[in-house]
């Protein structure tokens, strides 16, 4: 695997690379990470990961600081997995002056769920994947959904754009105990950590109550939010939302998915389920 820190670098090698399967992430990579590299191997002829831990889309009083930054064994993960590029760049690299121009995603995108609790969030993460796609010039570039909201507002934004990228979605990477695995899983506690599934649960149980034709959503919503704060979590929000574009849905529509975000202790956590 080739490790490249500059632009000009990564650039130069990938004019030889024929198509490009990117694959974006902050590192301390897990196996949901690795499976979207194994997914890019079938898009592409070379794989490009890339690990930016970006300023930009953390909020002051956020976790930017205390982001687990494990470079050495991220490299050893990537290259386990046959990733043939990685591009990590520190901050003077992508942002050498002043970010001036940003990618703003349309408001009823942005400022719902994860948005609304994460103001800003969904600029600075479009205005980096953006730079990335740029520098890399991929062909394809892959997103778990695990980030359901970040896979749509990329997808929205390639689209808009004419940005000439298959976006390709992975599914969400799951211990045995069904707990979505997150970098951010890290800080939990041993306790917390055997808590932590029944977000999983949870959405489980709100998907099974839909299959079965309940459509009181905020009912289901309430039910679950209350369900979280009895055992005391601290949810921003369950909701029942359209895969296609995360907005209320109609009274009896279908392609529905049930999104969650709660914190636990100091750890928030993100998670959904599609019915
Ligand atoms: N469990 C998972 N299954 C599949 N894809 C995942 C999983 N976790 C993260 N990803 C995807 O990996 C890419 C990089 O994500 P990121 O580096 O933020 O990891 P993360 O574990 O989600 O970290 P965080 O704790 O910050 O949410 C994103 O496209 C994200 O959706
Ligand atoms: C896509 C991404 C790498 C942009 O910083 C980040 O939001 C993430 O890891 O999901
Ligand atoms: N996994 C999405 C990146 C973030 O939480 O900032």
């Amino acid at each position: 695997m080739q490790i490249h820190s500059t632009i000009a670098g990564l650039r130069g090698t990938l004019k030889t690379a024929g198509r490009v399967a990117l694959v974006p992430t902050m590192g301390n990579l897990h196996d949901g990470h690795i499976a979207l590299m194994d997914q890019a191997r079938n898009h592409g002829d070379s794989v490009v990961a890339t690990i930016f831990v970006n300023r930009l889309q953390f909020r002051p009083g956020e976790d930017f600081e205390k982001y687990p930054r494990t470079f050495e064994a991220d490299c050893a993960r990537l290259a386990a997995a046959g990733v043939d590029h990685l591009f990590a760049p520190d901050e003077a690299e992508m942002y050498p002056q002043p970010q001036g121009y940003h990618i703003d995603p349309p408001a009823e995108q942005a400022n719902i769920l994860d948005g609304e609790f994460r103001p800003g969030h969904f600029r600075g993460m479009a205005t980096v994947v953006m730079k990335l796609f740029q520098i890399a010039q991929p062909q394809v570039a892959l997103f778990g959904k695990k980030d359901y909201q970040q896979l749509m507002i990329i997808r929205n934004m390639v689209r808009d754009l004419n940005l000439p990228i298959e976006i390709v979605g992975g599914e969400t990477i799951r211990a045995a105990d069904g707990l979505a695995l997150s970098s951010r899983n890290g800080y939990l506690t041993e306790a917390e950590r055997r808590e932590a599934p029944r977000l999983f649960e949870l959405l489980t149980k709100v998907v099974v109550e839909l299959r079965s034709g309940n459509r009181d959503l905020p009912l289901l919503e309430r039910d679950a939010m209350d369900l979280l704060k009895a055992n005391n979590w601290l949810p921003d929000y369950v909701a029942v939302r359209k895969k296609i574009d995360l907005q209320l849905p109609a009274a009896h529509e279908s392609g529905l998915v049930v999104l969650a975000a709660a914190r636990l202790g100091s750890t928030r956590l993100i998670d959904n389920l599609e019915v």
